[in-house]
């Protein structure tokens, strides 16, 4: 595809992407210096009559509805070939299909999202107009001086409330549709859009666009941490019978927004970014050389792999690992209500090459962390981690030995390894919680650390 110089007035800077009717470009409005976003309908629909009217609608719709929440149109002309050229709002974030790309949201940000989604799509019914096309692709993301803002984009399928009841050809994207909208001649209201918002809610919590209706796996089951309310609200948004589903976006806004104000609902984020505050806090930075002055002899349990004990602050936990993690330390504890779990602060370490970057996403550093979970307790793994750290796929084993018996996931292809596992001695009076980041996936080096594991008191 070669790249116009011009579309009127604005300088194209490059190629966005293409759709099934249309390509979008960046450009800049050299006169109010200021990047746009350029869609032309795509050559072969030009001479189309009815696809040119509904991008001409779109057009219409969105300059009309004018609103923070959905993608705003500033002009609208016609290229000298007869294609015509919104110019609209430059989304400078990608969309929410990049973000859940990575794995499930955090809950607080899917809340978020999903509350500026509804206001969007409120406004648009509020306009007359139904969407038929929420997914989250057509959710793009522009940063604001507050953080970063969703705006509803993409109209192409759009239907005004007066005209749906009547025939209706099928559209809409499978996954993300409602079972009344496959159907051909099918009528259609705005609880279309409430499935799609529902759709669009349990692949933010879960990580998976919704199978076809009926659905059977309920969020929870994905995620059981998530608050029992959006597990409801998402379930009944995805109700085949539309009578069961909330009357309308503002219905479905508003339950998200009481449930982002519950006051137990920090307890509801991933497990794997809920400590991540507590070690942004803590001071680090305790050197290997220190363990070893300190006393702690490396074993050489491998081959070229020296492996150093390195007990928390209150000596009551201790963890074998490779030498070379063992730069920097906290070892100042946890506590286990961060997974969810009951108990004050507990002991806890971790122990890696890069504390502040445990949590990093893209580039994880190799390491151990270790937390006590006190109390007869049997959770098994996954009502423990309620997510996956990304989006690779995973595999849980029963684990045991002569002291412990537990289960361990693992994500081979994170990046990098991911393991969490959870211990129990054979007396039962306690668990031990470990989650091991490995650069490349060592099994034995895995197994040595979950063998080399200690709790005061156990053998
Ligand atoms: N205002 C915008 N700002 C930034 N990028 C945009 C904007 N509008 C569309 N895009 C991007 O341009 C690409 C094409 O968008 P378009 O709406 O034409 O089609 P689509 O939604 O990808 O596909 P389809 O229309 O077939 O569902 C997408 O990658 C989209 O994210």
């Amino acid at each position: 595809m070669t790249q116009p110089e011009t579309f009127g007035r604005y300088r194209v800077v490059r190629h966005l992407g293409s759709g099934s009717f249309a390509t979008v470009w960046l450009a800049h409005d050299d006169r109010l210096d200021t990047p746009v976003a350029v869609k032309v309908l795509a050559e072969n629909w030009t001479h189309q009559l009815d696809v040119q009217e509904r991008f001409l609608e779109e057009a219409r719709i969105l300059r009309q509805a004018d609103s923070t929440w959905l993608v705003r149109v500033h002009d609208l002309d016609v290229l000298s070939d007869e294609r015509p050229y919104m110019v609209m709002t430059y989304a400078d974030q990608g969309s929410v299909a990049d973000l859940v790309a990575k794995g499930p949201l955090p809950l607080d940000e899917a809340l978020r999202l999903l509350t500026e989604i509804g206001q969007g799509v409120t406004v648009l019914h509020r306009h007359g107009t139904i969407h038929r096309d929420i997914k989250p692709s057509n959710v793009l993301l522009q940063s604001s001086p507050v953080g970063q803002r969703v705006l509803v984009a993409d109209l192409g399928f759009a239907k005004s409330i007066d005209q749906a009841s009547g025939f209706t050809a099928a559209a809409g994207t499978p996954g993300y549709m409602s079972p009344e909208q496959s159907a051909v001649g099918g009528d259609i209201d705005i609880r279309a859009d409430v499935y799609s918002l529902g759709a669009v809610a349990y692949e933010l919590v879960t990580g998976r666009r919704p199978p076809s209706p009926p659905i059977r796996v309920r969020p929870r089951q994905l995620r059981p941490g998530i608050p029992p309310a959006l597990d409801e609200l998402i379930m009944s948004s995805l109700a085949e019978d539309r009578d069961e589903r909330p009357r309308d976006a503002t219905i479905f806004t508003q339950r998200v927004r009481a449930i982002r104000m519950a006051p137990d609902l920090v307890s509801a984020v991933p497990w794997w970014l809920r400590h991540q505050p507590a070690w942004a806090r803590a001071c680090i930075g305790i050197v290997a050389a220190l363990l070893l002055l300190a006393g702690f002899a490396p074993s050489a349990a491998q081959p070229n792999m020296s492996f150093t004990r390195v007990p928390d602050a209150t000596g009551e936990i201790s963890v074998n690992v490779p030498q070379a993690w063992a730069r920097q330390v906290q070892a100042s504890g946890w506590s286990p209500r961060e997974l969810g779990q009951t108990g004050g602060q507990q002991p806890g370490l971790l122990v890696t090459t890069d504390v502040e970057r445990w949590r990093d996403a893209d580039s994880p550093p190799s390491g151990i962390f270790a937390g006590l979970l006190r109390g007869p307790s049997s959770a098994q793994i996954d009502q423990i981690i309620d997510g996956a750290p990304c989006a690779s796929p995973s595999v849980a084993r029963q684990i045991s030995s002569e002291r412990w018996s537990g289960q361990m996931r693992q994500w081979n292809d994170c990046p990098g390894s991911f393991t969490a596992a959870v211990l129990r001695p054979t007396d039962g009076s306690y668990t031990l919680y470990l989650e091991i980041r490995q650069h490349d996936y060592q099994p034995h080096i895995i197994e040595q650390i979950i063998d080399g594991a200690r709790f005061e008191g156990a053998a």
